[in-house]
């Protein structure tokens, strides 16, 4: 739940709109530009539980209402952007809770997809899975380079990415590499990322992706907004009418697959080397 809170920080230069009790997320929105900056900052890795997803959920309304001129999207946690989903939301779970956590997931990502302003990913570590979904679903990626990783990554856990997943991927590099990249579990390093097109700049350091994440911005604001919204609901629309068709049958199928023991056990298998690596 959000405290809705008006004041200066950082030398008035921002303001912060919200704060959460559990601070799983921090936001502030730039006094003279209304553009939100919404840190993730669930350790240790940010991965995605529901109530993460369900913070995410809040301030995109939050930000639709206030009439936010852009958002960008990054991480408060050293070298990580998002790990994904949560994999205790998966193993050992019932079908209640299971289902009302991919519920929040899908209902997280529309808001994102669908943002009516321009959204930036700067991504500023490792991104697997969902934490690459996240970045994907954003109408702009900069991510520093080199050490960070990008993919999706879950034929290696056992589990299929999400058709809406893989259609999103689609739409930024294409049929071809997107099959390749999905069946073989490919994480990508930034330049790798950068010469597939699945990001969009790289950067140096914070500052450089800073200022590059400024530029984006100043060319996009130029525009009216309204024309800009609604190319890129054109743009999407294809993916989010089959996604709102499929949504309810596609989360029995995501219950049915994770329930199933042996996916479980998967599961519990690569939570465990997880844990376990040196
Ligand atoms: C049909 C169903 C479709 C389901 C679709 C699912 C999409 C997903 O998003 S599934 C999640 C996929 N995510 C991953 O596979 C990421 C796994 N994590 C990593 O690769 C690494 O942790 C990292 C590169 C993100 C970070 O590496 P780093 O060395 O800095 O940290 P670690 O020591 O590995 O991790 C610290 C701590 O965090 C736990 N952890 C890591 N990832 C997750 C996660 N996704 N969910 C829950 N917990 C996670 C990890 O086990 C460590 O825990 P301990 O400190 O207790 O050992």
């Amino acid at each position: 739940m959000y405290h809705l809170k008006k004041f200066n920080v950082t030398s008035g230069k921002y303001r912060k709109l919200f704060s959460s009790v559990a601070k799983v997320i921090d936001v502030s929105t730039d006094d003279k530009t209304n553009i939100t900056r919404v840190y993730l900052q669930r350790p240790p890795v940010n991965s995605l539980n529901s109530h993460l997803l369900t913070e995410i959920s809040y301030i995109m309304d939050d930000l639709e209402k206030t009439k936010c001129k852009g958002l960008v999207l990054t991480s408060n946690i050293v070298n990580i952007f998002s790990a994904g989903l949560d994999l205790t939301e998966f193993y050992k779970t019932d079908i209640q809770k299971l289902s009302n956590f991919w519920t929040t997931l899908q209902n997280t990502w529309l808001k994102l997809y669908t943002a009516t302003f321009p959204t930036v990913a700067l991504i500023n570590g490792h991104s697997p899975a969902a934490g690459c979904l996240l970045a994907l679903s954003c109408d702009y990626r900069i991510m520093l380079s080199p050490h960070y990783t990008i993919g999706f990554n879950e034929a290696k856990i056992g589990i299929p990415a999400p058709f809406w997943f893989i259609e999103v991927m689609q739409s930024i590099i294409g049929s071809r590499k997107t099959e390749l990249s999905v069946l073989t579990g490919q994480m990508y390093k930034t330049d790798e990322a950068l010469a597939i097109g699945l990001i969009d700049e790289t950067a140096i350091n914070l500052t450089e992706a800073e200022s590059k994440v400024n530029s984006f911005f100043k060319n996009i604001i130029a525009f009216p907004g309204k024309s800009r919204s609604l190319m890129k609901k054109d743009c999407r629309d294809h993916i989010v009418q089959k996604f709102l068709l499929k949504k309810d049958e596609e989360r029995e199928l995501v219950i049915e697959f994770i329930m199933n023991p042996k996916t479980q056990k998967n599961i519990e298998l690569y939570f465990k080397a997880l844990q376990n690596k040196v």
